[in-house]
C-alpha cells in the first residue's frame, strides 16, 4: 500500500462530459485515500475554443490535451483525465499514461426523434456527425445517407438534433450514459455497422513522466483487461499513423488470454473499406495491433492513407 499523499489536484477540460468524468476519477480516488485532498483544477482548452471547424481540419486531438499538460508540466496539477479517444497516438516527450479505467459502452450511439435505428432511415435522410471514422462506415452501407457536420459538446449537438437540422445524430453511447442520457439513446449501433474509435469508452490517466511517486498511487484505478484492448487499438492506429483526420477505427475484446481485434481503414466517403479482424495473445497487445495492421496494409491500407493524405476526396 503506497502512502497517503497530502494533496491530488485533477486538471480537466470544462465541458460537462469532462467534469463528470474528472469527478469520476476524483470520487475513486477519494475512495481510495480518505485522507487525501483531491481537487479539481478546470481549463478550457483551444479545441473547446474552435467550435465551428471539423476537428480533422483544425489540426486534431492534440487541441484538447496541450493545456493540460502544461499544467502537469509546472506542477499545478498532478493528473489529466481524458476519454481514451481523445488521446493522441503518440504523447509529447515528458508525459505518459498511468492507468486505463475500465471501459463502459464502446459503441456509437443512433439518436434520433423519428427513427429507431440507423437500417430505419428513409433515403436521403440527414445524419450530423463530424468524424470521418463515422461518416465513411455509413455512407459505406448507406450511400443513400447525407452526412452533415456537428460540432459541439453533447448538449449541443443534442440541441441541434432537436431544432430540427437533422434526422438522426450519431454520438459515443459512453458520453451520453455518463451525463444521464442514456434515454436519448436509440439504438447502440453494432460493431458490424460502426466500429468505434480508439479507446472508445474508457477513461485514461495521463502524468508528468518524471512523477514515478504517482504510478503506484494510480495504479488500483487501471484495468488490466481495458489496458490491453486499448493498448492493442492504439497499436493498429500507430501502425498505419492513424489520427482523427483518418477514417479508421479498431475494437478489440479479451476473450481468456485472447483479444479478439476487428479494425478497419477507408476513405473519406467509404468508398473504399477495408475491414480486417484477428485473434492474438493478450500479453502482447501492442503487436497484436500491428499485426491487425499488417494485415489492413496488406489489402492496401497505405494506398487509402496515401490518397488522404494527399487530400485526393476532400
Ligand atoms: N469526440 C468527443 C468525445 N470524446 C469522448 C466521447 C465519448 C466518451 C468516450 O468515448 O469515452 C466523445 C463524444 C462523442 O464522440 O460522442
Amino acid at each position: 500500500m503506497s502512502a497517503h499523499p497530502a494533496k491530488l489536484i485533477i486538471a480537466t477540460r470544462e465541458s460537462a462530459l469532462a467534469l463528470w468524468q474528472a469527478h469520476h476519477i476524483q470520487a475513486r480516488l477519494q475512495a481510495l485515500y480518505p485522507q487525501t485532498l483531491v481537487e479539481i483544477l478546470g481549463m478550457t482548452t483551444t479545441g473547446d475554443q474552435i467550435l465551428d471547424s471539423p476537428l480533422s481540419r483544425i489540426g486534431g486531438k492534440g487541441l484538447f490535451v496541450k493545456e493540460l499538460e502544461q499544467a502537469l508540466a509546472d506542477g499545478r496539477a498532478d493528473l489529466a483525465v481524458h476519454s481514451m479517444k481523445d488521446v493522441p497516438m503518440h504523447l509529447p516527450e515528458g508525459f505518459m499514461l498511468a492507468a486505463i479505467g475500465e471501459r463502459e459502452d464502446p459503441h456509437d450511439a443512433f439518436v434520433s426523434n423519428v427513427h429507431a435505428r440507423l437500417e430505419d432511415l428513409p433515403e436521403g435522410s440527414i445524419v450530423g456527425t463530424s468524424s470521418l471514422r463515422r461518416q465513411s462506415q455509413l455512407q459505406a452501407k448507406f450511400p443513400g445517407l447525407k452526412i452533415e457536420s456537428l460540432r459541439g459538446n453533447l448538449q449541443t449537438r443534442l440541441r441541434k438534433l432537436d431544432e430540427g437540422q437533422y434526422a438522426a445524430i450519431i454520438l459515443a453511447a459512453a458520453g451520453l450514459m455518463r451525463l444521464g442520457l442514456e434515454g436519448r439513446i436509440r439504438q447502440r449501433i453494432p460493431t458490424e455497422l460502426s466500429i468505434p474509435a480508439v479507446g472508445q469508452g474508457a477513461l485514461g490517466i495521463e502524468i508528468n513522466a518524471a512523477r514515478t511517486d504517482l504510478l503506484a498511487i494510480l495504479a488500483p484505478l487501471n484495468h488490466p483487461d481495458t489496458a490491453a484492448c486499448v493498448e492493442a487499438e492504439r497499436g493498429m492506429s500507430r501502425a498505419l499513423a492513424g489520427s482523427c483526420t483518418v477514417p479508421l477505427g479498431a475494437y478489440a475484446e479479451k476473450q481468456g488470454d485472447q483479444l479478439h481485434m476487428t479494425g478497419f481503414v477507408a476513405s473519406v466517403h467509404g468508398r473504399e473499406m477495408l475491414r480486417e479482424s484477428l485473434i492474438a495473445a493478450a500479453e502482447a497487445p501492442e503487436q497484436a495491433g500491428q499485426a491487425l495492421a499488417q494485415k489492413l496494409i496488406a489489402r492496401g491500407a497505405d494506398r487509402i492513407l496515401a490518397a488522404l493524405a494527399d487530400g485526393a476526396e476532400h
